[in-house]
């Protein structure tokens, strides 16, 4: 598993393995931000990446001044705001994250981005799209829940879309739980893993901790982990608020968007046994509106190899998964420019009814 810990010394040891054939170039759109400074150092220190591309719509040519002076191997190159930068930008990418777009403030969810960030987001996936059509897409902005199926949208109607390639990145929600996790149990991180599925907006999240190394975790420590996981982002918006800086995640999000990243390329590169959770075009709960589904994913050369099945899960697991697929649904045909409603909504998830849309949940 990666972890803060493993990060630096992984990439470290990792650095004589790499052959110097390899050329692997990796973009960031949304460089200068919050999260796109400590992304593009996280990158920098990555030995698997050849040529770094940073562009904003300010500063991104600072950043690159700054962050090339970091003695790897790397080259940087910074680009302004001009749709020819934007083409050298993702011209070769193997891979393209974009974390550009507005953070959330206190009191605001992530759909409220919505008005702001798909129209970014979308701008942004059509230049990938004409430039870069084969890379790996990382959609960090939010809400992911939406800007996935909007970039998926730009790239069939351009006639270039590959399901294995759209990535929407929920890496933080794994971080999340297995630190939360062995806050409560006295671990070490390192050694929790927790199956994350679903989305990545509140209720859409969905640990399976009966999967985890505690299933038998219950009652209201189960509830309050359960609800610090779904809704760990907004301890963020309003511990940063509370500060006086404003914003929400950006250093975890960094760290989370480049294991991401680094799994993608580790996966390209030839290592076999690569697991991921991310958003992705996903059969699972196709049936239910949600045509998009974050599970674990094994990755291969082509982005996607395998989406795994949820697995087995308890009746209050089950009762999360209804919740969170009216919610997705809802996001997901929103990005479609439909906005209807949930079908069907159930409150309480002690309830465990596991129905969705008058269909009960069956255990993928
Ligand atoms: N997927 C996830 O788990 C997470 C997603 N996020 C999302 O990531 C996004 C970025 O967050 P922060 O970095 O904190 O925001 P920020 O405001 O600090 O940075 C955003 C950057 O995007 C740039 N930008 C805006 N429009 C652009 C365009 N058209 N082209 C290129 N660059 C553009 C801005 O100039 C700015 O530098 C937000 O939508 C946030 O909600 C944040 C944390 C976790
Ligand atoms: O909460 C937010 O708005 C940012 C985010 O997606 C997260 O921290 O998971």
């Amino acid at each position: 598993m990666f972890t803060a810990r493993s990060a630096f010394s992984t990439i470290g040891r990792r650095a004589f393995s790499v052959s110097a054939h390899q050329s692997s170039k990796v973009t960031i759109l949304g460089a200068a931000g919050g999260i796109g400074q400590p992304l593009s150092l996280l990158l920098k220190l990555n030995p698997r990446v050849t040529d770094l591309a940073l562009y904003d719509i300010r500063g991104g040519p600072g950043v690159a001044a700054d962050v090339s002076h970091v003695n790897t191997k790397s080259k940087v190159t910074g680009y302004d705001p001009a749709p020819e930068k934007l083409k050298a930008a993702l011209e070769g990418a193997e891979i393209v994250l974009i974390p550009a777009g507005v953070p959330r403030k206190p009191g605001m969810s992530r759909d409220d981005l919505f008005k702001t960030n798909a129209s970014i987001v979308r701008d942004l996936a059509k230049a990938a799209a004409d430039y870069a059509p084969n890379a790996k897409l990382l959609i960090i902005s939010n809400p992911v829940n939406s800007t996935v199926p909007i970039t998926a949208e730009v790239f069939k109607a351009k006639g270039v879309y590959n399901p294995k390639r759209l990535f929407g990145v929920t890496t933080l929600d794994v971080v999340r739980a297995s630190k939360f996790i062995s806050e409560i149990q006295g671990t070490d991180p390192a050694g929790e893993e927790v199956t994350v599925v679903g989305g990545h907006s509140g209720v859409t999240i969905v640990p399976l901790l009966s999967q985890s190394n505690h299933p038998s975790i219950d009652g209201a420590t189960r509830d309050a982990l359960v609800k610090r996981i779904q809704f760990g982002g907004d301890e963020v918006v309003q511990a940063k608020s509370s500060a006086g800086s404003g914003g929400s995640a950006t250093l975890s999000m960094a760290f989370a968007g480049s294991r991401m990243a680094d799994s993608l390329l580790r996966a390209s590169h030839g290592e076999t046994g690569v697991f991921e959770p991310a958003f992705v075009q996903s059969p699972l709960y196709k049936d239910y509106g949600c045509e998009f589904f974050s599970s674990r994913i094994e990755l291969g050369p082509e982005g996607v190899k395998e989406i795994h099945p949820v697995g087995k899960v308890n009746k209050y697991e089950e009762g999360l998964i209804a919740i969170a697929l009216n919610d997705l649904a809802a996001n997901i045909k929103k990005a479609r420019h439909c906005d209807t409603p949930p079908i069907y909504a159930i409150t309480d998830p002690r309830i465990g009814s596991g129905v969705c849309q008058g269909k009960p949940i069956s255990r993928r």
